[in-house]
């Protein structure tokens, strides 16, 4: 478990590459020669049978031998030619002698578990129990019931067969405390199992004596994550809770079954691959408009799981393994971060309502034949013949698509939309020439009777129950009818428009609805920005469960603009605290630190812990935008770009996707888009960087674009009475003693008024030490203070502040560590002393 600090040191600074020394320069020789192994192996084996044997022995016939032994020596016995009554003869009878009535009495039999185990190791590399602390206990068990055991002897007055059962050293112990203190001895070795206990298990809290007329669900005010772990119920017995108040904190928890064995929900972490491929659609006979149209139409058919398995978690990252707590390891098996809330209920299906299955999409062969016709007339009006047409009729629109002639430019049909959508006298048409892959042009017509995607209906296919993405939100139905489920993990941001009523806050309710249907309140946080007040109003039940916020937020839910920048900039915070974090842990990304983390390869008193996916929603942003401009601008454009890693990610969604809301800065780190229906082509183009999302028919009707490719989509429809009763079913449960608790930000009022503070007359006292560390490092960074110094963040960041002030690092450079002004010790300490 503990490692020596230049080793540590040197994994941090220098990363992977430094080549390890290997195993056998440290390991003496025998020990690495696999007969040796063997051989001694079997000897401890051999032994530990054998004194378990003649401990046993001398328990049963010790009395005759143990006369004898006391008066005289081994050569003394055999010369003697008395016969000695144990199992193994005198050396049997003298070793057990020893052990048992000269040193542990009847607890020495914990001397052979000690060989057995390390027999076991050594011959067949197996541990039953983790060997060095097994021992540790072992020896003190030994001593202490040994203790234990004489003092029960003394005070029953039955010394003389009593002294078999405490040995040597618990009689002496006791004569020697009954000296001291008289009975009170017992009081002394009572302590002695306390203290051992407290750091044998590193026990920090005791369990607490609860009020018994408290709610389960009342808020408990506590910020600290330890408050969480109290006991749940009475009934489990005290050694229990001794042991699993703090490792439930820390990642060496013992583990309990998690909470999804407790619900009927799927599986909350199971791992997949997207699959967003269009299903085949059948081909639908038909040339220059004179054939007759057979139409096939599309069903919903559920598609399979990919069969890309996911990593398993103690594969994901293979690292140096010289943190591995193997003893808690072993003794706990891996961490599990569900433990925070082990009875947590995911929410059920009936949450959602079911809706009539006759709401789908209802297209007769007439209207697929009319529309046929008319568009094959159409283009024919312009000169343009088509060699085949086939249809596929979706939840909203049905996509016909053909094949035109030879010579035909695309251009040309794309050129002719307005005319064929008149001559359809339908509102939505959208062609798209060409249909990417596909060799065809598609001309989307809506449904006369369009389908209502229902919630339910999406959320209950395998698509999404056996979705492993990190992620999984529920998009909506593709055109051929399958469930598109995307990984906002991957995504790694969401940027999203759509012009009133056209269902923008049905659609960030549905990505929401899948986040919670999924993810444990453990693994996911959520930050909700709702600058208008009542859109996301719903969701503050889920305070203590999934929100987090300001350590002195009043809201739950975010609505007031200066609120919104400080989150914003303590999300920054956050990012930078996380990527010093895997920087530590030199792990790429969040999935690869949790697993590891999981796998206790990372030690939570060097301040690392399960790090939750921070998924920050704001409802409006060109609200935002008008009121603070940069000062929101900026901190999102930083997190875009640089959170993906860390497990940050953003959807923002605006009505007016125009270019002073969604700015070059803002949209180049967005690479998903999602548009409802808009107003105009600008719109469209500012937000999809292309027209067609102003053709949209609304109500969910939608384009997603991620990583170039353009899907059609219709939304699933869940109504706020459905959002209420989810939030309503997780909010009731037992849930953590507040939100989750953001590092602090100052704000920006202080931003100016703190530079006029810092007086260098009233430096703080670390002031001194910091600079050396920070011209030491060469590096100006907040978090180095922090972690070398053993500082909490804000005393950190004072401190920064002062040697900027003090001219010693330059200033705040976004992500980047400040720049060090001075670039050697001397000049410090020069300047050190005419501070002084
Ligand atoms: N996916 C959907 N399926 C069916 N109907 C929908 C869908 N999304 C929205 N609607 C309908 O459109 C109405 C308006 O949707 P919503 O409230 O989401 O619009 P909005 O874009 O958020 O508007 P605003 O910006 O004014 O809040 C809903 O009340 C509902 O009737």
């Amino acid at each position: 478990m503990t490692q020596p600090i230049n080793r540590q040191n040197t994994v941090r600074n220098e990363r992977p590459k430094a080549p390890k020394p290997t195993v056998s320069m440290k390991w003496p020789t025998w020990q690495a020669d696999r007969k040796s192994q063997l051989a001694f192996g079997g000897l401890l084996i051999l032994l530990a049978i054998g004194l378990t044997v003649a401990f046993c022995s001398y328990l049963i016939t010790g009395e005759a031998d143990q006369s004898v032994l006391s008066k005289m020596t081994i050569a003394s016995v055999r010369e003697s030619g008395i016969e000695m009554r144990n199992y193994l003869g005198i050396l049997g009878a003298v070793i057990a002698h020893i052990f048992i009535f000269r040193w542990f009495g009847i607890a020495a039999l914990g001397i052979p578990v000690i060989l057995f185990l390390s027999g076991l190791k050594l011959v067949f590399n197996f541990e039953l129990l983790p060997l060095g602390r097994t021992t540790k206990a072992v020896l003190f068990y030994m001593t202490w019931l040994s203790a234990l055991a004489g003092y029960i002897v003394l005070a029953t007055d039955s010394i003389g067969q009593g002294s078999v059962w405490c040995g040597g050293i618990g009689y002496e112990v006791n004569v020697w405390l009954f000296s001291l203190i008289g009975w009170g001895g017992i009081a002394i070795i009572g302590f002695a199992l306390f203290v051992f206990l407290i750091f044998f298990y590193g026990i920090t809290k005791l369990p607490s004596i609860t009020l018994p007329q408290r709610p389960v669900s009342a808020p408990r005010q506590s910020n600290e994550r330890e408050e969480e772990e109290e006991p749940e119920e009475d009934d489990e017995d005290d050694v229990a809770d001794f042991i699993d108040v703090k490792p439930k904190n820390n990642g060496f928890s013992k583990p309990v079954p998690p909470p999804v064995s407790e619900t009927s929900e799927p599986d909350p972490e199971p791992e997949v691959k997207p699959e967003t491929k269009p299903a085949d659609r059948t081909p639908v006979a038909a040339t220059s408009g004179k054939k007759p149209l057979t139409f096939t139409i599309a069903d919903t058919t559920p598609i399979e799981p990919s069969s890309e398995p996911s990593q398993p978690v103690a594969d994901v990252y293979a690292g140096p393994t010289d943190e591995v707590d193997e003893d808690a390891l072993k003794l706990h098996g891996l961490y599990d971060p569900t433990l925070d809330l082990p009875r947590y209920q995911f929410p059920t299906i009936e949450l959602l309502t079911e809706y009539p299955e006759n709401k789908k999409a209802q297209v007769s062969a007439e209207e697929l034949e009319a529309n046929k016709d008319r568009i094959v007339e159409t283009l024919q009006n312009y000169g343009i013949t088509i060699d085949s047409i086939k249809a596929t009729i979706g939840p909203t629109v049905t996509l016909y698509e053909i094949i035109p002639a030879a010579g035909v430019r695309i251009s040309k049909i794309k050129s002719l939309e307005d005319d064929i959508a008149l001559s359809l006298a339908a509102l939505g048409i959208r062609i798209i020439a060409p249909m990417p892959g596909q060799g065809t042009i598609g001309i989307e017509v809506p449904n006369k009777n369009r389908e209502m995607v229902a919630m339910r209906s999406v959320m209950t296919t395998e698509k999404f129950t056996k979705s492993t993405f990190e992620l999984p939100v529920v998009m909506g139905k593709t055109i051929s009818n399958e469930i598109y489920v995307a990984d906002l993990a991957k995504m790694p941001h969401l940027l999203m428009a759509g012009a009133t009523g056209q269902g923008k806050s049905v659609g960030l309710n549905v990505l929401l609805t899948s986040l919670i249907y999924k993810k444990h309140p453990s693994q996911l946080k959520l930050i909700l920005v709702d600058p208008k007040k009542v859109e996301l109003t719903l969701f503050n039940k889920l305070e203590r469960h999934f929100l987090a916020q300001l350590p002195d937020s009043d809201e739950p839910i975010i609505t007031d603009t200066k609120k919104v920048v400080n989150t914003l900039n303590s999300l920054c915070i956050e990012m930078d605290n996380r990527y010093n974090l895997l920087k530590d842990a030199q792990c790429r990304n969040l999935k690869e630190y949790n697993a590891k983390f999981i796998q206790r390869r990372l030690n939570p008193e060097k301040g690392h812990k399960f790090l939750p996916y921070i998924v920050l929603v704001i409802d409006e942003l060109a609200d935002l935008m008008m009121t603070a401009g940069k000062e929101v601008e900026q901190p999102i454009a930083r997190l875009a770009q640089l959170a993906r890693a860390i497990g940050i990610h953003l959807v923002v969604a605006t009505q007016r996707p125009s270019v002073n809301v969604i700015t070059g800065l803002i949209k180049a780190n967005f690479p998903a888009r999602l548009s409802f229906k808009v107003t105009s082509k600008i719109d469209s183009r500012t937000i999809l960087d292309t027209g067609g999302a102003e053709q949209l028919v609304g109500m969910g009707d939608m384009l997603f674009s991620s990583n170039s490719d353009i899907v059609r989509l219709q939304c699933p429809f869940v109504d706020t009475n459905e959002i209420e009763d989810i939030c309503e079913f997780v909010g009731s449960q037992r849930g953590y003693d507040s939100s989750y608790n953001l590092p602090e930000f100052a704000g920006d009022e202080s931003g100016s008024s703190e530079e006029k503070e810092i007086d260098l007359e009233n430096r703080d006292p670390m002031f001194d030490e910091a600079a050396r560390l920070v011209v030491n490092h060469q590096q100006g960074s907040t978090s180095l203070i922090q972690r070398r110094l053993k500082l909490g963040y804000n005393r950190a960041g004072r401190l920064i502040d002062q040697l900027e002030a003090a001219g010693i690092v330059g200033a705040f450079e976004g992500s980047k560590a400040r720049e060090v002004l001075i670039q050697d010790i001397n000049t410090l300490e020069e300047l050190l002393k005419s501070l002084n």
